[in-house]
């Protein structure tokens, strides 16, 4: 094949200075104290602090830290079962009688076929997977990224309606480009290359091998409870994984008729032609699902459950009733709602402080499923083991949803893994399909993420955690109502994560110089400027190559009246709009690619190195924040994804040459194979990683990028100088080295993701 060349190039002119944050440049300026890579020497134009004037402590014995889940996850640590044991609280409960445990889980409401407007897929990238193979899901808590039974086809609402009760849930599969974002016309030639199919093999189930970390239903079912205060951790535990679903349906609630399954269908359709004349919430789209799972939970707990702390509780789940009525946007509604559950029940009670009680709960404790691409499949609340888990922004743990059985040795049909929406009577089909493993919904599996000590909380985060504290604030205000005072909200000065999610770059001065006034003015510019061009393209109304132009602009030239300062690339709205151009870049490559291949392969090209330099981000990201890995496994799978599409591009650029496909690294390969001490196996991945994306690489993956052609690397964002010229490869082979990135990036992926979801959670082949 012929070495690809790289043209010389004029350096860009743009004479941007380092320090890129206003921290005064010291002795660690150029080395990362990263938890999981602190021996990678990547330069980084910052120096990582656990807060602002306060560097971290480099300690020779971190490796043994106990904070630090990786290094103590190695193949020699001890396996043994963590399990969570029950508070005091629930204890009692029990002993009276009044088995919360009898609630079922989950209560499933899969409305789909969803509307998948771009928009809603940019809102929370933190739980979206790309993983082929297993059935796992990855969901929020409650997000605004609803359902829309406006959508359904009707077609598909005719399948449902007459499906007697077992209902199959059918997605309209639209395209998705990076992330998600729907691109019908693009990707209506081109579905998903390669999504999840490239993952490279790491793991073989190490838990088997070593002892099992996860807890199985039956096997100890002291599950975690809480109180209100939030579930805590009864051992000192690292990784303990639980198992959380699976329990027993056996509650009614003996007011409500229940549909017979002759009557399923009926009932049903009754019910869904009724949600449509109600209108309780702003967007009334979301008020279908709600419902539904409050008429299913009300269906499914027995009245004296239900009734033995209302209506601060339904069921043992909290309702935030008292917020929630106190608030006429929220009260109005949820009486309407509460009305046209009871009309429906045809209720013969005075009040409706049941119903309003289940709506609450609903509001308060369902989670959104998503699928492995991260479509949202519909909502659900489950049991009390899960919803009393609060929330936190630095959470220790995280969850996934599993559809099909986790621990088949037979690979289920697609049909089988399709997620289905069952009612009371149906639950026999489900158990005998999956052997009793799986009997409503899909399972929840709760993770931790860091090391928690014994009595410690475990908490999740329910928004997207790469916000900063105003706004994670308001999110969680607006979707909850509640104020979060975890650690890194109360801290003071601010969590250096947040302080680098607002990063700011002065070019040609000290940062501290620009008035703080001036700065806040021209981010203000800047972010609405990025963030107009992403809903213009979000909605269609600018076409891909135009929001290219917009958000580059300000991200390399920043805006008119204050040329000199620009967006860190760590800022979040950065980071959005790294997302969009990876994804705008894609659809130029789809719309291109039939009439001129070459420009489809520049155009895959910048998308990729988009998608690898959010990638490098993430990484100095979790560095500094655990908890990111869940979004930074996302991302260097999408980097690895899209790299890989890069290279099977190579082939359309140019008929000649044969390519042997098998570019592996084998060290990194047997490491992980080998089941090499975690810590060491993300060293070892990332440093082939920085090295596969070296000068000569990156140059020729951000050529005619001149906005990323500022940066070293993509993982270094130290900014080149004016007169560094040009790397040009010579004989390197660049399919073979951005095969060979792939596979890193891949791998990587695929560590961040077993830590976070465990080695279980996808399947890799
Ligand atoms: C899914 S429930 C969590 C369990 C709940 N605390 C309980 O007692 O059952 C979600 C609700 O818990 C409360 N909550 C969760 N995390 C919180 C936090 N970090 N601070 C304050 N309230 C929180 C909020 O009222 C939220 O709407």
């Amino acid at each position: 094949m012929a070495a690809e060349k790289e043209p010389e190039q004029e350096e860009n002119s743009a004479a941007m200075k380092l320090p890129v944050l206003p921290i005064k440049p010291n002795s660690h300026s150029h080395s990362m104290s990263s938890p999981i890579h602190s021996s990678i020497a990547a330069s980084v134009p910052f120096s990582w602090e656990e807060e602002p004037g306060k560097p971290k402590q480099h300690s020779s014995s971190s490796s043994s830290s106990s904070s630090s889940p990786l290094t103590s996850y190695s193949s020699s640590s001890p396996q043994t079962h963590k399990s969570l044991e029950l508070p005091p609280r629930l204890h009692s409960l029990e002993k009276d009688g009044r088995s919360l445990t009898k609630l079922n889980s989950p209560i499933t409401v899969f409305d789909g076929p969803y509307s998948m407007t771009r928009s809603r897929r940019l809102d929370s990238p933190s739980f979206r997977m790309m993983v082929k193979g297993g059935g796992d899901c990855y969901g929020s808590f409650r997000s605004d990224m609803y359902g829309d039974l406006d959508d359904v086809d009707e077609e598909t609402k005719q399948e449902n309606m007459s499906s007697g009760g077992s209902l199959a849930l059918v997605k309209k599969r639209r395209g998705l480009g990076f992330f998600g974002f729907s691109r019908r016309r693009a990707l209506k030639r081109k579905t998903e290359f390669g999504r999840g199919s490239y993952v490279f093999p790491s793991s073989v189930d190490r838990e088997s091998e070593s002892g099992k970390k996860e807890v199985e239903e039956g096997e100890d079912n002291r599950f975690g409870y809480g109180d209100g205060d939030g579930i805590t951790c009864s051992q000192s535990s690292r990784f303990c994984e639980v198992n959380i679903a699976n329990i027993s349906r056996t509650g009614s609630f003996s007011t409500l008729p229940t549909p017979s399954s002759s009557s399923k269908s009926h009932f049903w359709t009754n019910v869904y032609a009724g949600l449509k004349q109600v209108v309780p919430w702003k967007n009334k789209k979301t008020t279908a699902s709600d419902i539904r799972a409050a008429l299913r939970l009300l269906n499914s707990i027995s009245s004296s459950s239900a009734a033995a702390s209302l209506p601060h509780r339904f069921g043992g789940l909290l309702t935030n009733h008292h917020r929630l009525m106190a608030d006429s946007s929220f009260s109005v509604a949820i009486r309407r709602a509460a009305s046209f559950i009871s009309a429906v029940l045809r209720s013969d009670r005075k009040d409706t402080v049941l119903e309003e009680a289940a709506i609450c709960s609903v509001l308060t404790n369902a989670v959104e499923v998503q699928d492995r691409a991260g479509v949202a499949l519909g909502i659900a609340v489950y049991g009390s083991r899960f919803s009393w888990i609060n929330h936190s922004c630095s959470p220790n743990a995280c969850y996934r949803f599993v559809i099909s059985p986790p621990h088949s040795t037979t690979t289920p049909s697609f049909q089988e893994t399709l997620p289905r929406i069952t009612t009371n009577t149906d639950k026999e089909h489900f158990s005998s399909n999956y052997e009793g493993t799986v009997r409503y919904g899909p399972k929840v599996i709760v993770r931790s993420i860091k090391g928690i000590k014994s009595g410690e909380e475990i908490t999740v985060s329910y928004i997207d955690l790469l916000q900063p504290t105003g706004l994670r604030q308001s999110d969680l205000w607006s979707k909850y109502r509640f104020i979060c005072n975890c650690g890194r909200c109360d801290a003071s000065p601010p969590a250096y994560v947040d302080y680098i999610l607002e990063g700011v770059v002065a070019l040609e001065h000290d940062i501290t110089t620009v008035g703080h006034h001036d700065r806040a003015a021209t981010v203000g510019k800047m972010t609405n400027h990025i963030k107009e061009a992403i809903d213009d393209f979000l909605s269609d109304d600018i076409d891909p190559a135009t929001c290219c132009e917009k958000i580059e602009g300000v991200l390399h030239h920043g805006i008119l009246d204050s040329s000199s300062l620009r967006l860190h690339p760590s800022h979040h709205v950065a980071l959005h709009a790294y997302i969009t151009l990876a994804s705008a870049y894609r659809i130029r490559s789809f719309d291109s690619e039939t009439d001129d291949v070459g420009r489809a392969f520049e155009m895959s090209r910048i998308g990729a190195a988009y998608s690898l330099f959010l990638a490098g981000v993430s990484h100095h990201l979790v560095s500094a924040e655990l908890s990111f890995a869940i979004s930074a496994a996302n991302f260097w799978t999408r980097a690895g994804e899209c790299l890989l599409e890069l290279a099977s591009k190579f082939f359309m650029k140019s008929s000649s040459g044969e390519y042997d496909d098998d570019v592996k690294c084998r060290k990194c390969l047997m490491l992980v194979e080998n089941h090499g001490e975690i810590k060491e196996n993300f060293n070892q991945i990332l440093k082939c990683a920085v090295t596969d994306s070296s000068q000569a690489t990156w140059s020729f993956l951000t050529r005619g990028c001149p906005y990323l052609q500022n940066f070293k690397s993509s993982i270094d964002f130290s900014l080149k100088g004016t007169n560094c010229k040009r790397e040009e490869s010579k004989s390197v082979d660049q399919r073979v080295s951005i095969l060979l990135l792939s596979f890193h990036c891949l791998l990587y992926a695929d560590l961040l993701t077993d830590l976070c979801y465990g080695r279980k959670s996808h399947s890799v082949s």
